[in-house]
């Protein structure tokens, strides 16, 4: 332990004694499950001035009254702020369960750090070794003394360390016969209503914790480290540990501003066996000792980006709280049989989720509100809201079980069971997720399998088309002489029609009498359609009744001369020898039409189009 903190902790020689709590109490054992109804407890400490405030001729606008208890707000003569809202201020009175004196060090009633923790923690720690829950938290506005109040500095500790050495104190000086004593604490920070675990190592990005509610338990921090101690030095470490962790950061207010609110929690079991009636006593207490962030004005603070929003989330927790208050000091609440004007908006910020136990459920609950000796507006809302804190009523109840040794080894083989019984879940459930890594094992490998094969399919195509698009570029050539070979075709097949449309007619000779055109030689050419203009149909005896075999009459009656029969006869030789070309011609477009498929039809098309 640090000296200083020591020899701070035992020199009570310059506290006030008219301030002073007696010695510790004896331990009294109240029956357990037995409610004890109380009222929290609201106790008010005005600090001195600070050194920007002495500056600035700040004037003390706190009175407090040691007989009374009494607690008074002055109206300020020269309000600054209030100046342009012509609001008369006025003096404003407030009775509390003790009101410390904090600001003038020289006044005989100076409330030291000592004397805080004797006039009411103290009772606290009697309340926790008898079994009871209990929750100290400081309240106020920024920069009036909360951080001192409950952790203090090395020199002027605060009433988190003086809990701490006087629990180990007790257990180790007068412990209670047949007892065995467990601590362990646990240090978290709301910080923009996020939980953060503060004897962990800070993080980047920061872990945050989540809250639960179970109906032993009631609402918890899952996951958070319950680190056990066995002396006060164990204690120091972690909170050293933890306040390096806290979020605190310097405004214009206050250099060292905490950011977060902190709950130092201390969870004290004492397990407690009589060898005479064989029966175990088990008491569970928790302390919470919590330090409020401040509330803080924006325009006071000057705070801008993240301070501004943290800003902003402290206020709303602290707004939620006061609601919570609100609605717990609700007299009808309190009253037989009447309901309460609203539900307890606990769940509206985590702050007061976590302290729902604390403020209206199974605690001895106290709040130390914090006052600025100068600022009228900030101290008038903290004293309101302490005021109203007075009037909340919780049931606090010995946390308390007894049981024989019968009861306790019966309790123990049903746990025992209970476990065998995880333990066999627990087993199923990782078989499960063993056969279920296997499935997916097996569908992994299917689905790389599939890979494969397609991408095997995908190297044959590409194989496929590589062969194809050169069996294409070997027949281009071929395909191109054809073409030239239709082409010349079609150009031969134009001329003959146009020769067969067009034939040459010799004028008959002068002497010679006219041929009946119709009837004589020339009928079949008439017959045929030729002369007609019938370009399909071609003169073939074949197709003739039988009077005509197809060849040229060569009457030597008919009047024409032999050289008009030989041109007739060569005209038909020719178109016969065209009609054999074309049919060569067919056969080759068809056997181009199962070669190439749909191009060489595409040319006949074209050809018949012709
Ligand atoms: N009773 C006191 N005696 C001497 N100094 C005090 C007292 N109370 C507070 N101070 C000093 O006032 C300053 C502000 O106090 P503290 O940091 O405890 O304020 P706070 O309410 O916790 O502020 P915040 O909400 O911003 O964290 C500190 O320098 C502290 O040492």
């Amino acid at each position: 332990m640090d000296p200083r903190l020591y020899a701070s902790l035992h020199n009570t020689s310059a506290s006030a004694p008219s301030l002073r709590a007696s010695e510790p109490l004896p331990m009294m054992a109240p029956s357990a499950g037995v409610d004890d109804p109380g009222n929290v407890k609201v106790v008010v400490r005005c600090r001195a001035f600070l050194k920007r405030e002495r500056d600035k001729g700040a004037q003390c606008l706190i009175r407090m009254d040691p007989a009374t208890q009494k607690t008074i707000l002055l109206a300020p003569t020269d309000d600054d702020d209030n100046s342009n809202t012509r609001r008369v201020l006025e003096d404003k009175e407030f009775t509390f369960d003790k009101s410390f004196w904090s600001h003038d060090e020289a006044d005989p009633h100076y409330a030291h750090q000592e004397d805080v923790y004797r006039s009411f923690a103290e009772e606290f720690l009697d309340h926790n070794f008898e079994g009871y829950h209990t929750c100290i938290f400081a309240y106020g506005q920024t920069g009036s003394g909360k951080s001192y109040t409950m952790m203090g500095t090395p020199d002027q500790p605060g009433l988190i360390p003086r809990t701490c050495v006087e629990l180990f104190e007790r257990i180790h000086q007068d412990p209670q016969p047949n007892t065995n004593y467990h601590v362990h604490v646990s240090y978290f920070e709301v910080y923009n209503e996020h939980v953060r675990d503060l004897l962990q190592p800070r993080t980047n990005p920061p872990v945050y914790l989540k809250i639960r509610e179970s109906q032993t338990e009631g609402v918890y921090v899952q996951g958070l480290t319950e680190a056990e101690v066995k002396s006060y030095a164990d204690v120091e470490r972690l909170m050293k540990l933890g306040d390096q962790s806290r979020t605190v950061a310097s405004t214009k207010m206050n250099d060292t501003s905490s950011r977060s609110h902190a709950v130092f929690t201390i969870r004290l079991k004492q397990i407690q066996h009589s060898l005479l009636s064989d029966q175990t006593i088990e008491r569970t207490a928790r302390m919470r000792l919590v330090d409020l962030a401040g509330s803080e004005r924006a325009k006071s603070t000057e705070a801008t980006g993240q301070r501004l929003k943290e800003g902003g989330q402290i206020n709303k927790s602290l707004t939620t709280l006061g609601r919570v208050i609100a609605a717990l000091a609700d007299p009808r609440r309190h009253g037989k049989g009447r309901r309460p004007r609203d539900i307890v908006p606990y769940r509206d910020s985590v702050l007061t989720w976590l302290l729902k136990d604390s403020l209206g459920g199974n605690s001895k609950t106290a709040m130390v509100a914090c006052i600025a000796p100068s600022d009228y507006e900030e101290t008038l809302s903290t004293l309101r809201y302490a005021d109203q804190a007075k009037r909340i009523r919780t049931r606090a109840s010995v946390n308390q079980d007894c049981m024989s040794s019968a009861q306790r080894d019966a309790q123990i083989r049903e746990m025992a069971e209970q476990i065998r019984s995880l333990q066999v879940s627990v087993n199923a459930a990782s078989q499960r997720k063993r056969e279920e890594a296997n499935e997916l094992e097996e569908y992994q490998r299917q689905v790389a399998m599939m890979q494969r094969l397609m991408e095997e399919n995908r190297q044959v195509s590409e194989c496929k088309i590589k062969a194809l698009t050169s069996e294409v570029e070997e027949l281009r050539p071929a395909n191109a002489a054809l073409r030239g070979e239709i082409e010349a075709l079609r150009r031969h097949l134009a001329l003959a029609l146009g020769e067969l449309k067009n034939p040459i007619i010799l004028p008959p000779p002068q002497d010679m009498t006219t041929p009946d055109l119709d009837q004589g030689e020339f009928g079949y050419l008439a017959e045929s359609g030729v002369l007609g203009g019938n370009e399909n149909s071609f003169p073939n005896g074949e197709e003739e009744d039988g009077s005509d075999d197809g060849s040229v009459d060569s009457d030597p009656d008919s009047g024409y001369d032999d050289g008009g029969d030989e041109f007739a006869l060569e005209l038909q030789n020719e178109a016969q020898e065209f009609l054999k070309d074309l049919g060569l011609f067919r056969k080759k477009v068809g056997s181009d039409v199962e070669r190439f498929g749909t191009r060489p039809r595409d040319i006949l098309g074209e050809l018949a189009v012709n």
